[in-house]
């Protein structure tokens, strides 16, 4: 089970998340090489031995030894399991910061991400040690470039049609000044001080040619807190995630990836290997949903609300088995509902239409009317956002009953270059085109 590449050799991810990535997929998730990842302890490469013998520091536990590593074919954060935190940024270019600048910052960036992940301390500056006494607790960064930032950098030839704004939705109420931004970074790790201390780092390193435009925090499910990895829930109470395209299943890669040779795919070379991040924040109307009976909210997204189950599955189905978006009830009525999310949603619904969705819950305390300002920070990587995200919403935006409790309120749309070699740094290919 390994992802040879060729400058990068393999990746390795360690036991505990390989476990945890297995969730809805279960055993067939294993075989198949969650990602193609090499199975390795973590705890024989990450802090866990930094202390060593004769150090007198206790071994982590394995939560906070777990590694995953920033080098790669393609960005960590976009395949692996969901951590427990997120952080996700956007930055805008100070005035005067063209391609030269912007290259140093990537070089800074990649080098602390690639240290943090590893659980050493960043290099380029004193370090604010927040994050001193734990291991890296799978920490993961992923940077993502905004169309904004090619003119910026000079790179207008090499924006790829595929970074064209989102058209407009019905029904989006977008802030401006929470939507875009040069360039976008994911930080998720499965401690919240970890998280918190590699973002902060990475603004440090931005200091005078980049500055945040705006930032958001979320959360899922802590590791450890179910008897076993299952399929996180949403802040509407729902199993969320469950038909996601699995790692290592026929069409995972192409969905989610931009191949190899890119060109061939109409994607500029340097896009190799690397994917499209949609990121919208998505308030939902819980006063009003919580306020459903079951029986409607059910109906609401076409699945049991307790297991996941499909309302196509008889007695006794799970959220394991299949949708069936033609079964009937035997009053007639379609099991699954026509404006049922997950009908609405289909890849079948979309002329095969397909992301990988990878969102996380946020709170920001109360609205002036004393409604929870809560909802799901909504993420999806595709290879492709007109195959992907734009279909999708466009059928959403018209027909889906869940869209009745949501408000978009922001929106970015980022190339996410492919990964770097442990020699190099995130957009070389780009930055040095
Ligand atoms: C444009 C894409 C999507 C947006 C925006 C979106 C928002 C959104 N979704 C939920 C809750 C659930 N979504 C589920 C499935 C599902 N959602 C999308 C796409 C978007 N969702 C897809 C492609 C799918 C899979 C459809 C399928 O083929 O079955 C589910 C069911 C469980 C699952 O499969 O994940 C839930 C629950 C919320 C709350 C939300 C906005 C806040
Ligand atoms: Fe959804």
């Amino acid at each position: 089970m390994t992802d040879e590449d060729s400058t990068t050799g393999p990746r390795t991810v360690s036991r505990r998340r390989l476990l945890g990535a297995a969730g809805v997929g279960g055993a067939a998730g294993i075989a198949l090489g969650v990602g193609g990842y090499a199975l390795a302890d973590a705890r024989s490469n990450s802090a866990a031995t930094q202390g060593g013998s004769g150090s007198g520091r206790a071994a982590l536990t394995s939560l906070g030894a777990d590694a995953v590593p920033f080098h790669g074919t393609h960005q960590a954060g976009i395949v692996e399991p969901m951590q427990s935190t997120l952080h996700a940024t956007a930055f805008d270019l100070t005035a005067g910061t063209g391609r030269p600048g912007l290259v140093s910052l990537m070089k800074r960036w990649s080098a602390a991400a690639g240290a943090m992940a590893e659980g050493r301390k960043p290099p380029g500056l004193t370090d604010d040690q927040v994050a001193l006494d734990a291991g890296p607790s799978s920490l993961t960064v992923t940077f993502g470039f905004g169309a904004s930032v090619f003119a910026k950098a000079g790179l207008t030839a090499q924006l790829p049609s595929q970074l064209a704004p989102l058209p407009p939705f019905p029904e989006d109420r977008l802030d401006r000044a929470r939507c875009d931004g040069d360039l976008w970074v994911q930080v998720c790790a499965d401690d919240p001080l970890v998280a918190y201390h590699a973002m902060r780092t990475l603004q440090r390193l931005a200091a005078g040619q980049a500055a945040p435009r705006w930032q958001m925090t979320g959360f899922s499910r802590a590791p450890g807190a179910t008897p076993k990895p299952m399929t996180a829930r949403n802040l509407m109470g729902q199993i969320d995630g469950t038909n996601n395209p699995k790692p290592g299943s026929s069409g995972f890669d192409t969905t989610v990836f931009v191949p190899g040779n890119a060109t061939a795919a109409g994607q500029p070379s340097w896009m190799a290997g690397g994917s499209y991040a949609v990121f919208r924040r998505i308030r939902m109307l819980l006063d009003t949903w919580d306020q459903q009976s079951l029986d409607l909210q059910q109906r609401t997204v076409g699945r049991r609300k307790d297991n996941g189950a499909p309302l196509s599955g008889g007695p006794g189905s799970t959220e394991t088995t299949t949708v069936d978006l033609d079964a009937f009830n035997s009053d007639g009525s379609l099991a699954i509902p026509g404006d049922a999310h997950i009908r609405v949603a289909a890849a079948a619904s979309n002329q095969g239409a397909a992301m990988l969705r990878r969102g996380y819950s946020y709170h920001d305390g109360y609205r002036p009317d004393g409604a929870p300002d809560a909802g799901l920070l909504f993420i999806a990587f595709q290879a492709d956002p007109m195959n992907g995200f734009v279909p999708v919403q466009r059928k959403l935006a018209r027909g889906d009953a869940l869209s009745r409790f949501l408000v978009h309120e922001s929106s970015g749309l980022y190339a996410v270059p492919g990964g770097a070699s442990a020699a190099g740094y995130v957009g070389q290919a780009l930055l040095e085109s």
